[in-house]
C-alpha cells in the first residue's frame, strides 16, 4: 500500500520538486518557508478542494494572487495571514478555548461539545445530520443559540474547515465573478450576515458567520434542505468593534464599518451575483443592525426572494405565542385585541413584532382604518430611554406608530421616558415582552408590579439571545409570580419545578420555528418573492399547532424534537398561501397548476417528499 492513499499520490518528480526548496533551506540553516519567490509546487485542484485538502491547504495565508490564480476569492477571510501569525493566532486560541470552554451558558462543556460536532461536520456530512436529527433537542442549543453566540465569540480558533463565502468592502466590482468560486451550481438557501448585530453579543465583525452556519444547521436538520445546496455568507464592511480593530489576530477588514450609500452598494452589488449565479436562490438576512435591517428588507422584499428573520421570522413567532397565551387564560383567539402589552425594546425584533402584532390585532377588529388605529392603543413600548411617547425627540421612525399620546398615558400617570417598572405598574399588562438584549431586564421590581396585572394568567416573554441576555430567567418568573403564568424565553432553559411539584413550563419563544418553514415553502412554492400573507399564514400554522391541553399546562410552543414535523406543516402553509397569492410558480416537475390542484394533505405529503434525509447515497466514480 503506498504511503500515499491514492487520491494523493504525488508523482515522483512532483515529490522532488516540493522537497527541494525544503532541502535547499535546510542547507542554508534557514526555516523553510513556501514563499512565492520559491519554485511554485504544481496542484492539481483548487477552490473548495484544495482548502479541504490537508496537504495543500494554507487557510489564510493564501496570498491574494494565489487566491485569484486558484479561485480561492471569498472563500477565506478577507485578511491574509503568515504562517507565523496562524500559528501565534492558532496557540492564543487554544489557551484562551482551554478557559472559555468552561464559559458555556447554561452547559459548561457547551464549547467542546460544539468542535467535537464540528470535527464530525468537517469529516461526514450525512453523518452529522443525522445525529442534529436525531438528537435536535440536546444539540440545537449547541450548533444554534446559545452556544453559537459563543462560537462567533471564539471564532477565529475554531473554524478549521472554512465553510461558506466572505464577500468583503475590498471585493467590490469583483463579487460577480468570484461568487463562482462557490463549487455548487445549484444553492437553494443562502444565510447572510454582516456581522453588526449578533444575538445580543453586538458587534463581531467576520466571526459573525457563525451564526450564518448555525441557522443553515437548522435549515437542513428541521426543513430537509440538502446540505450540498446551502451556503452561509459574511459580508464583511469592517465592523466598530474597537477590540477587534485592535486584535492583530482579527481575521476581517480592520476598518470602520462602511455607511450610507458606500454599504449599500456593496449590499447591492452582492444581491445581484448571487441571484444571478442562482436565479432561484432565497436569501435570508441576518443579524443585521437595526438601522440597516428594516431599509434593507423594503430595498430588496419586492425583487428578490429574501426575509429577514429578525424581523418577519420573530414576529411570527411572537405572534403565534401570543396567540397562545391568550388561549392559555381560557379564552379564545378572537380576544387577542383586548391584551394590553408592554414591549422592552424597540429595534429591528421588537419593532417587527409590534408591526406583525398590531396587524394581527386589526385584521381580528375588522381589518379596516379604525380597526388599525384602534389596535395601537393596546401597546406600551420601552426603549433604552424609557417610555416612547409622542413627546420624544428625534424619535425613530419605525418606532414613531407606537409612540403613545400624551393625553392618552397622562391619564394613567405615565410620561415620556417613563421607567419599564413604572409602565408595569401603571398598565398592569396582560404580555410583558423583552427583545432588549438586556439581561435581568426584568428585575425583581418589574415582576413583582406585574403581580397587579389585569390577566388571570400574565404572559413573560424573555425573548433576547442568548442566555444570559434573557431579560429574566423562568425561576426567577415563576417564583414571583406563581404557577398561573406563562413563560417564554428566546433561548432554552429548563422547566421548573414548582411548589406544589407541579411543573412550570419553560417555552423557547425562537424564529428557528419559522426560518426553516418560511425558506422550505418559498422553494417549493417557486414563489418569486416572500409576502407577508405567507409569513402570516407560516405565524397562524404554528399558533394551530398546539393542541388545547398543552396550552391549558402553559405549553405554546410544539418540542424542539418535533422540529422537522411543524416545519413540514408551515413550510406546506406558506405554499398554500404562495398559490392563493398566485405567486406560485412552481419547482422542479410541479408546476403551478398542479400545485393548485393539490388537497392540503397532498400539499404537506409533496413537502414531505421532497425535504433531504441524512441516508448515505450510493456513489459512482465516472471521469468527468
Ligand atoms: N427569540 C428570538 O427568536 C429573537 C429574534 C430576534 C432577536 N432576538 C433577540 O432580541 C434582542 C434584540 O435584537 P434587536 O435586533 O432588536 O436589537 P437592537 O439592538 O436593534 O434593539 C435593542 C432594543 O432594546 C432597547 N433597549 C436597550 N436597553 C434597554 C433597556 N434598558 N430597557 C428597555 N429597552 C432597552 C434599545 O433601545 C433597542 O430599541 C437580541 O438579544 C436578539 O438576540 C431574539
Ligand atoms: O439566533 C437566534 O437564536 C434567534 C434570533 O435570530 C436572534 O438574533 O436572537
Ligand atoms: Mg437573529
Amino acid at each position: 500500500m503506498s504511503f500515499f492513499p491514492s487520491q494523493l499520490r504525488i508523482s515522483s518528480s512532483l515529490l522532488r520538486r516540493r522537497t527541494a526548496p525544503m532541502a535547499a533551506a535546510a542547507a542554508a540553516k534557514r526555516p523553510f518557508t513556501s514563499c512565492e519567490g520559491s519554485r511554485p509546487t504544481i496542484v492539481h485542484k483548487r477552490s473548495l478542494d484544495i482548502l479541504h485538502d490537508p496537504w495543500f491547504n494554507k487557510g489564510t495565508a493564501f496570498s491574494m494572487t494565489e487566491r485569484d490564480r486558484l479561485d480561492l476569492r471569498g472563500l477565506l477571510p478577507p485578511n491574509v495571514m503568515s504562517s507565523e501569525q496562524q500559528i501565534e493566532r492558532f496557540m492564543v486560541d487554544l489557551k484562551r478555548l482551554q478557559v472559555n470552554a468552561r464559559d458555556g451558558p447554561s452547559d459548561t462543556h457547551a464549547l467542546a461539545k460544539w468542535r467535537i460536532l464540528n470535527r464530525l461536520h468537517d469529516r461526514n456530512e450525512t453523518m452529522y445530520y443525522q445525529v442534529l436529527v436525531d438528537n435536535i433537542e440536546e444539540y440545537a442549543p449547541i450548533v444554534y443559540t446559545p452556544t453559537v453566540g459563543l462560537v462567533c465569540q471564539n471564532y477565529s480558533g475554531l473554524f478549521r474547515r472554512p465553510r461558506g463565502m466572505y464577500f468583503s468592502a475590498a471585493d467590490r466590482g469583483e463579487m460577480m465573478s468570484m461568487v463562482y468560486n462557490w463549487p455548487a451550481d445549484q444553492v437553494d438557501m443562502i444565510v447572510v450576515t454582516d456581522g453588526s448585530r449578533i444575538l445580543g453579543l453586538g458587534d463581531l465583525g467576520v466571526q459573525g458567520i457563525g451564526i450564518a452556519i448555525g441557522k443553515l444547521d437548522l435549515y437542513v436538520a428541521a426543513a430537509g434542505i440538502n446540505p450540498q445546496r446551502v451556503l452561509p455568507v459574511m459580508i464583511d464592511v469592517g465592523t466598530n468593534n474597537e477590540k477587534l480593530l485592535k486584535d492583530s489576530l482579527y481575521l476581517g477588514l480592520q476598518e470602520h464599518r462602511l455607511d450610507g450609500e458606500e454599504y449599500l452598494s456593496v449590499i447591492d452589488e452582492f444581491m445581484e451575483a448571487v441571484f444571478t449565479r442562482w436565479p432561484n436562490v432565497i436569501v435570508q438576512f441576518e443579524d443585521f443592525q437595526s438601522k440597516w435591517a428594516f431599509k434593507l428588507l423594503q430595498r430588496y422584499r419586492h425583487n428578490y426572494r429574501m426575509f429577514n428573520d429578525d424581523v418577519q421570522g420573530t414576529a411570527g413567532v411572537a405572534i403565534a405565542g401570543l396567540l397562545g397565551a391568550v388561549r392559555a387564560q381560557g379564552r379564545p383567539m378572537i380576544d387577542f385585541p383586548k391584551q394590553k402589552i408592554v414591549v422592552a425594546g424597540a429595534g429591528s425584533a421588537g419593532i417587527g413584532v409590534l408591526n406583525a402584532a398590531r396587524k394581527t390585532m386589526s385584521r381580528m377588529l375588522g381589518n379596516n382604518e379604525a380597526a388599525f388605529e384602534s389596535a395601537r392603543s393596546q401597546f406600551w413600548v420601552v426603549d433604552a430611554m424609557g417610555l416612547i411617547t409622542e413627546n420624544r425627540m428625534n424619535v425613530d421612525p419605525d418606532a414613531l406608530p407606537f409612540a403613545r399620546k400624551e393625553k392618552e398615558i397622562g391619564r394613567q400617570g405615565l410620561s415620556e421616558g417613563s421607567s419599564l417598572a413604572e409602565v408595569v405598574k401603571k398598565v398592569k399588562p396582560d404580555v410583558l415582552l423583552g427583545l432588549s438584549a438586556v439581561g435581568g431586564l426584568f428585575s425583581k421590581e418589574v415582576l413583582e408590579a406585574l403581580k397587579d396585572s389585569t390577566s388571570t394568567r400574565p404572559a413573560i416573554f424573555a425573548m433576547s439571545n442568548p442566555t444570559k441576555n434573557a431579560e429574566c430567567t423562568p425561576e426567577e418568573a415563576f417564583s414571583i409570580l406563581g404557577d398561573h403564568i406563562i413563560f417564554a424565553s428566546g433561548s432554552p432553559f429548563n422547566d421548573v419545578v414548582l411548589g406544589d411539584g407541579g411543573i412550570g413550563h419553560s417555552n423557547q419563544g425562537n424564529n428557528m420555528y419559522l426560518f426553516p418553514g418560511i425558506g422550505l415553502g418559498t422553494l417549493l412554492s417557486g414563489a418569486r418573492i416572500i409576502s407577508d400573507g405567507m409569513l402570516q399564514a407560516a405565524a397562524e400554522c404554528l399558533a394551530a399547532y398546539m393542541k388545547e391541553e398543552e396550552i391549558q399546562k402553559g405549553i405554546i410552543y410544539p418540542s424542539i424534537s418535533s422540529i422537522r414535523d411543524i416545519t413540514k406543516e408551515v413550510a406546506a402553509a406558506v405554499v398554500r398561501e404562495a398559490v392563493a397569492e398566485d405567486l406560485a410558480e412552481g419547482y422542479r416537475d410541479m408546476d403551478a397548476r398542479e400545485l393548485q390542484r393539490l388537497s392540503q394533505e397532498e400539499t404537506v405529503a409533496y413537502v414531505k417528499n421532497n425535504m433531504w434525509n441524512p441516508v448515505y447515497p450510493t456513489l459512482v466514480y465516472r471521469n468527468e
